[in-house]
C-alpha cells in the first residue's frame, strides 16, 4: 500500500522514548492505518543508542526510520528535514517524549484530510495540561502564547504537535520558513498562504515527560524572540514593529524576572 502519512519526530537524546512511541503510534493507527504510514525520527547525532533502537524496531516490521544529522542541530530544522525526506502527502510533527500522546494521531490525520493545516491544541474544552507540568513552564508558555496572539488565530501556536498537507508546504516562498529555534508551527501559520478560516484544531491533553530531559533553554527563548520579531515584520511590515517589539519584550522580561529573580 502506498504511504499517505508521514509522522516526523525531532529527537535529541530520546533513546528511551523511541520504542514506546513507535509501539503506541502503530497500535493507535491499527492495521490499515499502519500500512499507509511511515515514522521518521530526525536525530542530531545523539549517539545514545537511538539508531540501534530504531533498527530493532525495523526488524520487528515497523515502518520506521531514523535520519541522523551530523552537521546541524535544532528542533525546527530537524522537522523540515524530515518533511522534505518524507513520502506521504499528510505530514505530522510530534515530539519524541510522549508529551504528545500518539493516540491522538489518527484523529489529527483524519482532520488533515479536510484542512491544509491542523494544530494540536491544549486550549480546548475537554482537554488539559498535565497537572504535573511545572508552574514556571506554564507561565513561560502562556507568555510566549500571548506574544504570538496578534500573528494567528490558532489557539495554541506554541504547539509542537501539528499536521500540514505537503502541497501547502510547497507553497511557502523559497527560503521563507525560519528553521531556527523550536516554533516551526508558528512560522507555518503565519507564512503558508492558506486562509485562517481553514485551520483545523486537534484538542489534546499534554503529557509529562517521563524519560530524558527537556531541551528548552534560555537560548531557545531568545531564538523565539528573534523569530517573533521576524514574523511581526513579515506580517505587519516595519512601520509599527518597533513599538510592538518594545512592548512585548518588556512583557517578556517582566515574566522572566518574576520567575527567576
Ligand atoms: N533533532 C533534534 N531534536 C530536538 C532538538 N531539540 C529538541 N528536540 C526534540 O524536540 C522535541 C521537543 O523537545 P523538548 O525538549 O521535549 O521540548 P519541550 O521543552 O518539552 O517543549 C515542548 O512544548 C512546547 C510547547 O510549550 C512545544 O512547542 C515544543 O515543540 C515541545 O513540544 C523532543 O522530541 C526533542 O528530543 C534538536 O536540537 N535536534
Ligand atoms: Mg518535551
Amino acid at each position: 500500500m502506498a504511504i499517505e502519512n508521514s509522522i516526523v519526530v525531532p529527537a535529541y537524546h530520546e533513546k528511551l522514548n523511541i520504542k514506546p512511541l513507535t509501539e503506541r503510534l502503530f497500535k493507535a493507527l491499527g492495521e490499515e492505518g499502519s500500512a499507509k504510514t511511515e515514522l521518521i525520527f530526525v536525530d542530531d547525532n545523539s549517539k545514545d543508542g537511538s539508531v540501534e533502537e530504531v533498527e530493532a524496531l525495523q526488524k520487528k516490521g515497523y515502518n520506521v526510520k531514523i535520519i541522523v544529522r551530523t552537521t546541524e542541530r535544532g528542533l525546527s530544522s530537524a522537522v523540515l528535514k524530515g518533511f522534505y525526506e518524507s513520502k506521504g502527502e499528510y505530514l505530522v510533527c510530534m515530539d519524541a517524549d510522549l508529551q504528545h500522546p500518539p493516540e491522538y494521531v489518527p484523529e489529527l490525520l483524519a482532520r488533515l484530510r479536510m484542512h491544509p493545516f491542523v494544530i494540536g491544541t491544549r486550549y480546548a474544552a475537554g482537554v488539559e495540561m498535565d497537572k504535573d507540568w511545572p508552574l514556571y513552564r506554564r507561565v513561560i508558555s502562556s507568555g510566549a502564547r500571548m506574544m504570538a496572539k496578534p500573528l494567528t488565530v490558532a489557539s495554541d501556536p506554541m504547539s509542537g504537535f501539528f499536521g500540514v498537507q505537503k502541497k501547502e508546504l510547497a507553497k511557502a516562498a523559497e527560503g521563507s520558513i525560519n528553521a531556527k529555534g523550536f516554533k516551526i508551527a508558528l512560522d507555518f501559520l503565519v507564512k503558508l498562504p492558506f486562509d485562517d478560516a481553514l485551520i483545523g484544531e486537534q484538542p489534546f491533553s499534554f503529557g509529562v515527560r517521563t524519560e530524558g530531559e527537556s531541551k528548552l533553554s534560555s537560548k531557545v527563548m531568545i531564538l523565539y524572540l528573534a523569530q517573533l520579531k521576524e514574523l511581526y515584520v513579515y506580517k505587519f511590515g516595519a512601520q509599527n514593529i518597533i513599538s510592538l517589539i518594545v512592548i512585548w519584550s518588556l512583557l517578556f522580561l517582566f515574566v522572566f524576572y518574576y520567575l527567576f529573580f
